[in-house]
């Protein structure tokens, strides 16, 4: 998310991406509600449209290919479709779960499971897994030897 980026940016240097990456979660965390669904808000739903147009970034495809999202059979494909749809006519904001930190079949139960939340649970929830999406992503842009370096 660029505002977040744009916000994050006050706090340089960071000693690595570790710190970079808990920066981000602070900010994340002193999000009010509204703000962590304006967040959750700018994620793609999962084995959703545009997984199935290709049109998802190329992070987001291979973290639902890595929860074998991208292999489910036509019956989990449309018990997804319908969880999702119940999902956001409910709290009005897509459910996002770190794909690399699961497998499809705990994504489905996650799914079924989260539904039953209260709206305000659930924003905290989503916000927890976007830092884990983020943390990871940072992880991966931020190589070993660039901490070594210099700070970021
Ligand atoms: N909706 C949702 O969880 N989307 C994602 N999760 C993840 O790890 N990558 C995504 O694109």
């Amino acid at each position: 998310c660029s505002l977040c980026a744009a916000a994050v940016w006050r706090e340089r240097p960071f000693r690595d991406a570790e710190n970079l990456a808990s920066c981000f979660g602070d900010f994340i965390d002193r999000l009010p509600i509204s703000g962590k669904e304006g967040i959750l808000r700018l994620h793609p739903d999962l084995a959703g449209r545009l997984a199935q147009a290709g049109q998802l970034t190329s992070e987001s495809t291979r973290e639902q290919a890595s929860a074998g999202l991208n292999t489910m059979t036509e019956e989990e494909r449309q018990r997804m479709t319908n969880l999702n749809k119940r999902y956001t006519q409910k709290f009005g904001f897509p459910f996002v779960i770190c794909a690399r930190e699961n497998k499809k079949d705990a994504i489905l139960r996650g799914l079924g499971e989260r539904l039953e939340n209260a709206p305000q649970t659930e924003a905290i929830t989503g916000a927890n897994e976007v830092k884990k999406i983020c943390r990871l992503r940072l992880l991966d842009l931020v190589k070993p030897d660039s901490q070594l370096n210099s700070p970021l």
